[in-house]
């Protein structure tokens, strides 16, 4: 039998769970409140409160660490790579610790993995990263040379999803169109193409609709008026589009459910947040399905987000137009962590090399 413990951090919450084989022994979604996470300066100065939760479920639920065999993360912002499961690494990690490729609570996925594996003398795998990039080459180019696209995605949940929605119509992924729209504290929608999402919004650094945390796309001579306007610096730049924007700008919640309940008690600015969400997503699925030409076999809902009933009545009904809507809430990104991790325990697929693999999608897409 073999053990993962998987370790999942989001913008807010750190998911766990316990895997022997496929069956998962213990699911945790740990929630941090927004003003937790706000408290601390930079990423990585999290760390130490990150583990110090894990580590308080780890010794409530009398989980004996050493009968792990490897500790999976979420992986984060670093070089663009191919999908896969990768050996965590040092390039890795001082790719991630030093935050160039961008800042997001996943890049604490591989570094708290790591901080475990070397605990226990374990090794530590990623899969899926947010920067899994199979972008055709006219995606890349944003229309300022030199300031080219990125693609930063939920791309692990966003190809479980898929895979599980077709396998219930008996279709393959690698021979279907889908639209993964993920719903979480941030959003991405992606045009999954045969198997590859050739097209998706970023994510994290201000493209597609807003989302909980985050702007989603802003003018970009309002964003430099407003940095000048304000003298304001990188970081605070950084937290107000990808962790204080969206609903927390509007609303100042994160929490959908929240919005519902203003809503519900006549509260008429809420209600006009909540239909511009709406709008917004269902914009970006309509790009995406002018990416796929029309031909989309399903669009799939995805994310915390997804779980609102309100929000999943209205995207169907704009939606349905494109392809039917099926709704998968929450996440399977713990499941998928535990595959990727157990395939290649078990030998049915090779681990992958960090740098290798970063270096080769570098020189394939030098035009
Ligand atoms: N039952 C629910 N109804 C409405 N919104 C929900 C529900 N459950 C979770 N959410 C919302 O989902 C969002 C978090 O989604 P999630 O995918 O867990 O985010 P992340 O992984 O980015 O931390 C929050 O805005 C939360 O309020
Ligand atoms: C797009 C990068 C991944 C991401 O935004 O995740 P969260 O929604 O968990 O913040």
């Amino acid at each position: 039998m073999i053990r993962t413990l998987i370790i999942n951090p989001g913008s807010t919450s750190t998911k766990i769970a316990l895997f022997a084989d496929n069956e998962c022994v213990l699911n945790q979604n740990i929630e941090h409140e927004n003003h937790e996470i706000l408290k601390f300066h930079s990423l990585v100065e999290q760390e130490p409160f990150r583990i110090q939760k894990i580590e308080e479920y780890i010794t409530a639920h009398n989980i004996d660490l050493n009968s792990i065999d490897a500790f999976v993360g979420r992986g984060g912002l670093m070089r663009p790579i191919p999908g896969g499961t990768y050996e965590v690494d040092t390039a890795m990690i001082e790719d991630l610790r030093s935050g160039k490729f961008g800042i997001h609570a996943s890049n604490l996925g591989a570094i708290i993995s790591d901080y475990f594996a070397k605990k226990l003398q374990k090794r530590a795998f990623i899969v899926d990263p947010v920067v899994v990039d199979e972008f055709e080459p006219v995606a890349y180019l944003s229309g300022f040379k030199g300031l080219e696209r990125r693609s930063v995605f939920h791309a692990l949940n966003q190809k479980a999803v898929a895979r599980e929605a077709l396998k219930n119509i008996n279709k393959k992924y690698a021979e279907s169109n889908v639209i993964v729209a993920h719903l979480g504290g941030g959003i991405s929608i992606g045009a999954h193409k045969r198997g590859k999402v050739v097209d998706v919004n970023n994510g994290l650094d201000g493209e597609g609709p807003f989302a909980p945390n985050r702007t989603g796309q802003v003018s970009a001579m309002s964003v430099v008026d407003y940095v000048f306007d304000h003298q304001t610096d990188r970081e605070t730049m950084r937290k107000l589009i990808t962790q204080t924007g969206g609903l927390v700008s509007y609303l100042g919640t994160n929490d959908l459910r929240e919005v519902e309940a203003k809503i519900t008690s006549g509260d008429k600015y809420a209600k006009l947040v909540f239909d511009s969400l709406v709008y917004q997503i269902s914009k970006e699925i309509g790009k995406q399905a002018a990416v796929l030409q029309g031909e989309v076999d399903m669009v799939i809902l995805t994310g915390g987000l997804a779980y609102s009933v309100p929000l999943k009545k209205a995207l169907t009904q704009k939606n349905k137009w494109i392809a039917d809507v099926v709704v998968i809430p929450g996440e399977m990104e713990m499941q998928a962590l535990n595959l990727g991790a157990q395939r290649v325990l078990t030998g049915t697929e090779d681990v992958k090399n960090y740098q290798k693999e970063s270096e080769a999608l570098a020189h394939a897409k030098r035009i």
